[in-house]
């Protein structure tokens, strides 16, 4: 393979390393080794008490939960009932104009929130930044951004079917990000609601304490309203939109059940909070002010989650859950937030939340919008001012703030500051997601966000090969989305784009045609295959070459050998480098790691990316003329993949999770169907007359299966997909593979 083709890899393995750290080396540049410390690089200047009390009012949330549970009707209510919308507009219906905060125009059509969107509103003296996230897996990376920004966040279930598979991969991400949640139970209304189930599945398989702060009056189209727990008040929601609320006495029939729920909750709060714990003890009964402290501590400790309920698309239940949104979820000075001094040996540092600190800012998401780029930034501490200069951390590139906005869905208001826990958009900044930005007199950097592999590549050739709105549109979606990624293959030269499922890549083609104007042919999806190692493989290469000129020599000695599956998600590739008493000099080890960076790329089975695999390289020669930086690259590469060849590698293919519900009638069908495409049944669930399929299938195995599902099921089953693991393939289906592969290569020649 010549250099010249070599070199673009190599720039975009860097790009990659500097997202999600994935590459080691013993010692040098790639090396992320990082301590605690517990000073500041911040002022130590006392926060004014203005900045405490806004802050004390100030809410930073995100609303996640699975697909279709009703996260975009619930904040349509919140924004209507806060005032920041005269009128509601339903998610879906033929006539409907859509919901304000699923704006763009595709997300409309489809009925389903593709970008998350950012907007704030009031509610009694609080402000609240709200963003909105999607719930297809296909859209993973907006939900870990959203997550990575916010102080808290409202969990939204639905009340027949409860824990998804995507609501676990959600609950993984706050985790990942110590975000403390509020469970609401949604769709009430519901023919076989059951919240008492849902909050036991909360409670196993989410492995997360909770309990209901409330008990439904009424169930199915029968739902009136709530027994508040702590008030022991009953809670209707009048009016033509549920907004007059009619506080009352407990319904007799209720009694019981609300005095049996209300020791559940002091139960379950005894065992994750002291104060309460003690009180349960002593069989003291806890009053309303210790039991709403002990929610608010044990919740923004993330040892609990309050759950409430309610029916969204009935107008049921919003304000009570805005109610406990500001008391139990943080505000940003009790979250701890850190962030790299790059001053100081990238030493952790605490952000200090403050307004009177020098300014640290995250831009957590890139949009072209109607109104030109915008880039949206959580503000960490300081204050960013309109007129005012920011640092680009990464580029040391000064950029003047000429316009500050905050956003509403897809309109915005000017604003001239914005102080310490803010989110607002900035226009015309070049930077990508994930970039820090300061005000320049500390050099700080907000650590990066998990950025998950990719699971489906296709190719894509624009029908007009000159258009130039071709490249800048995949440049831009780039930019926007680090899940989404482009590279020219090596051998068809296509452009190949790569993401997280087929509707993520759809939505790109989609846009590339309606914004772009560029119509695309797009190629057969391929899953995004990766080769692997199972044995050590010893090397001794020697590159050398005397014919004319300058010579070239390197000589390199060591092992690859495959790294331990459980460590591959955080370390998929490692270089090691044990040379000692100086056979290579040191200024070629880096070429070297090069060398092996680029053996990554394309593996010799199926040409797809090379993981799991260290190179560990402990031996060589140079000469003092002809050894060069090119020629130690050469040989690791070289090395890297002939002992490759010998390592016994094999072929993995991405194994996803699938849920599948449908009506139990069907279960039979839907059994076969997963088992036709060799997937592995994990669990069965039967949830009133509905059931739940959950299976571990090759991606490979699951195109068509919506059509298939819809068969199999007169169209009532419903399936999500979310990505597990690569895994290897079978043998047959390896041996199929090479040979398609060899054949693909036969027919270039
Ligand atoms: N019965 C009932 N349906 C509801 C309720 N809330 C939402 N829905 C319906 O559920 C469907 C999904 O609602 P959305 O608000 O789009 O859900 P979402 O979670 O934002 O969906 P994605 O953005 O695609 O993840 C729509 O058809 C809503 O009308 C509710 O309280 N009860």
């Amino acid at each position: 393979m010549a250099l010249s083709m070599l070199l673009p890899r190599i720039a975009r393995a860097t790009t990659r390393a500097n997202v999600a750290p994935a590459f080691r080396c013993a010692a040098g540049p790639l090396s992320f080794a990082r301590r605690w410390a517990s000073s500041s690089s911040s002022s130590s200047a006392q926060p004014t008490a203005e900045d405490i009390s806004r802050l004390k009012h100030l809410r930073n949330i995100g609303i996640s939960a699975h697909i279709d549970s009703g996260k975009t009707t619930v904040t349509e209510r919140i924004l209507y009932y806060t005032g920041r919308i005269k009128e509601i507009h339903e998610v879906r219906g033929k006539d409907n104009v859509g919901a304000t905060m699923d704006w763009m125009d595709l997300e409309r059509e489809k009925g389903i929130t593709i970008q998350s969107a950012a907007t704030y509103a009031q509610w009694g003296d609080t402000n609240l930044n709200i963003i909105d996230t999607p719930g297809h897996v296909d859209f993973t990376i907006e939900v870990e951004r959203a997550l990575r920004v916010l102080d808290g966040a409202v969990l939204v279930l639905c009340s027949v079917s409860g824990v998804q598979s995507q609501t676990i991969t959600v609950d993984r991400q706050m985790r990942r990000y110590n975000v403390p949640r509020i469970s609401f139970i949604n769709k009430m209304d519901r023919a076989g609601a059951n919240p008492t189930r849902i909050i036991e599945q909360i409670r196993t398989k989410l492995k997360l304490p909770a309990a209901a702060l409330q008990v439904p009056i009424g169930a199915e189209d029968a739902f009136e309203g709530v027994v508040d727990l702590l008030t022991q008040k009953a809670v209707y929601y009048k009016g033509a939109r549920g907004e007059d609320i009619v506080y009352a006495d407990v319904p007799s029939h209720l009694v019981d059940t609300v005095q049996a729920a209300r020791d559940e909750l002091v139960a379950t709060l005894a065992e994750v909070d002291d104060e309460i714990g003690e009180l349960f003890i002593e069989e003291k009964t806890p009053t309303e002010d210790q039991l709403r402290d002990a929610i608010r501590r044990a919740t923004i400790a993330r040892k609990f989650t309050p759950v409430l309920m309610g029916s969204a698309i009935k107008d049921k239940g919003i304000q009570t859950l805005l109610d406990a949104v500001i008391r139990y979820l943080p505000d940003s000075t009790e979250v701890k937030n850190t962030m790299l001094d790059l001053d100081n040996n990238e030493q952790v540092v605490d952000v200090v939340p403050y307004s009177n600190q020098p300014f640290v800012g995250l831009a957590f998401k890139l949009e072209e919008g109607k109104y030109g780029q915008l880039t949206y930034i959580r503000v960490y501490q300081g204050r960013l001012e309109k007129g005012q200069f920011a640092y680009h951390v990464k580029t040391g590139k000064k950029v003047k703030i000429s316009r500050l906005v905050r956003m509403h869905s897809n309109s915005m208001e000017d604003v001239d500051s914005v102080g310490a826990g803010e989110i607002c958009a900035l226009f015309g900044i070049d930077c990508a997601s994930g970039d820090t930005f300061t005000d320049g007199t500390i050099n700080c950097s907000m650590s990066t966000m998990f950025v998950p592999e990719s699971v489906i590549s296709l190719s894509l050739t624009p029908k007009d090969k000159n258009s130039p709105n071709f490249s800048k549109a995949l440049n831009r979606f780039q930019r926007e989305d680090p899940t989404f990624r482009v590279h020219v293959d090596s051998e068809s030269k296509q452009t190949i784009i790569s993401g997280m499922g087929e509707l993520h890549l759809d939505i790109y083609v989609e846009r590339m045609r309606r914004e772009y104007n560029v119509d695309c042919v797009t190629g057969k999806p391929q899953v995004a295959f990766r080769e692997t190692a199972t044995k050590r493989s010893e090397f001794t290469y020697t590159h050398k070459k005397q014919s004319g000129g300058a010579g070239q020599f390197a000589r390199v000695i060591g092992y690859i050998e495959p790294i331990d599956p459980e460590q591959q998600a955080e370390l998929p590739h490692e270089f090691v480098n044990n040379v000692v008493g100086g056979n290579i000099p040191t200024n070629y080890i880096p070429a070297c790691e090069k060398g092996y960076m680029d053996g990554l790329q394309d593996g010799f089975m199926v040409g797809h990316p090379i993981v799991g695999v260290r190179m560990v390289l402990q031996d060589g020669a140079a000469h003092s003329v002809d050894s060069s930086e090119l020629a130690f690259r050469l040989a690791a590469f070289h090395a890297f993949r002939e002992s490759f060849k010998a390592s016994n590698p094999r072929v993995l293919e991405p194994l996803m999770t699938v849920e599948v519900s449908a009506p139990l009638e069907f279960q039979g069908n839907v059994l076969g169907s997963l088992n036709k495409r060799k997937g592995l049944i994990i669990d069965t669930e039967t949830q009133e007359d509905y059931c739940v399929v959950s299976a571990e299938v090759p991606l490979n195995n699951m195109f068509g299966y919506s059509t298939e599902l819809r068969s199999a099921t007169q169209g009532k089953g419903e399936f999500s997909m979310e990505y597990k693991r690569h895994s290897p393939v079978l043998p047959n289906v390896q041996e199929d593979l090479i040979k398609e592969y060899q054949k693909k290569l036969a027919e270039k020649k």
